[in-house]
């Protein structure tokens, strides 16, 4: 990470007028600028069709039970660091090895951390899908996502225009990967379906404040037709948060900090697949 965590201490009343969201994109678009410098859209779209075939995390997520997706986070805009995680490999190991349905790798530098080379690692030591987790903006990061092995990539709607989101999900499909489309809000909900998310992510964090708001998914997974994965993301502590999602039906939850903080993250993936696994927990009608 760059510049010790430009919101640990923070100029708060700039972050309030500006939102932390742009001030993330500001830096991704930058660092896709100079990663694009050095490897050319060319160059990234050939080593994405050189690349082992994605995985079918559509189908993965909607197998029986919640399905659980461990994220590999080492740090937040909201909480600063969280772990160390000297071996991203090692962990994405231990939570498949827990249950995981899907990995989720950050792959945000300044704020969360990340890095591709962490997604690449991550890919070569697990066989289930695996998130990329970023701001995408540009259709370079989608190619660049399934160059570094990547079956399903974030876009986040409130980071991007229709247009935009539509292209961007497009581009996505066309290469075989599956697109996890985040909301916050019942619009953002509306345009998600507009642009034909088949993969809807309630992402309890509002990008803009940070402030975690757990009712977000009961307000919108109800909305949404049976055939969309729903998935909870965000706020995810134990067991109860799972159940509390899955009453509201939720098909996944993605959780972070809950896994990256314990001191055996396997363990604790494990306690949360088997909630999701209890026959007392309720399931999606479909
Ligand atoms: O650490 P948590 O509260 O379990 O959250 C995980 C995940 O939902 C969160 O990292 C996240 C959800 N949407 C994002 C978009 C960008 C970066 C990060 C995120």
């Amino acid at each position: 990470m760059t510049a010790e965590h430009p919101h640990a201490e923070g100029d708060k009343a700039g972050t309030a007028s500006l939102g932390v969201l742009d001030e993330i994109l500001t830096g991704v678009r930058a660092d896709v600028a100079r990663r694009q410098e050095q490897v050319p859209l060319e160059r990234i779209r050939e080593l994405a069709a050189a690349a082992p075939p994605p995985l079918d995390a559509y189908a993965a997520l909607r197998r029986p039970g919640v399905a659980v997706i461990a994220e590999v986070k080492r740090a937040s805009p909201s909480k600063g660091k969280l772990a160390e995680i000297a071996d991203p490999a090692e962990l994405a190991g231990g939570y498949a090895a827990g249950g995981a349905r899907a990995i989720s790798v950050l792959t945000e530098g300044r704020w969360f951390g990340g890095s591709l080379d962490d997604l690449a690692a991550v890919r070569a030591a697990v066989k289930i899908p695996v998130l990329r987790k970023d701001f995408v903006v540009s259709s370079y990061q989608v190619h660049e996502a399934r160059a570094y092995g990547a079956d399903l990539v974030l876009l986040i709607v409130a980071a991007l225009e229709q247009n935009a989101l539509v292209g961007l999900l497009e581009r996505i499909e066309s290469l075989g990967m599956t697109a996890l489309v985040e909301v916050h809000d019942e619009e953002e909900a509306d345009r998600a379906l507009e642009a034909g998310a088949q993969v809807i992510g309630v992402n309890a964090r509002d990008l803009r404040t940070l402030e975690v708001d757990r009712s977000a998914f009961e307000r919108i997974a109800p909305g949404l037709p049976s055939s969309i994965v729903k998935i909870a993301e965000s706020g995810v502590r134990g067991p109860h948060d799972l159940i509390r999602y899955a009453s509201a039906g939720a098909d996944a939850v993605l959780v972070g900090e809950g896994l990256v903080t314990q001191k055996s993250p396997r363990e604790a993936v494990a306690e949360l697949v088997n909630a999701g696994n209890h026959p007392a927990t309720p399931r999606p009608v479909r």
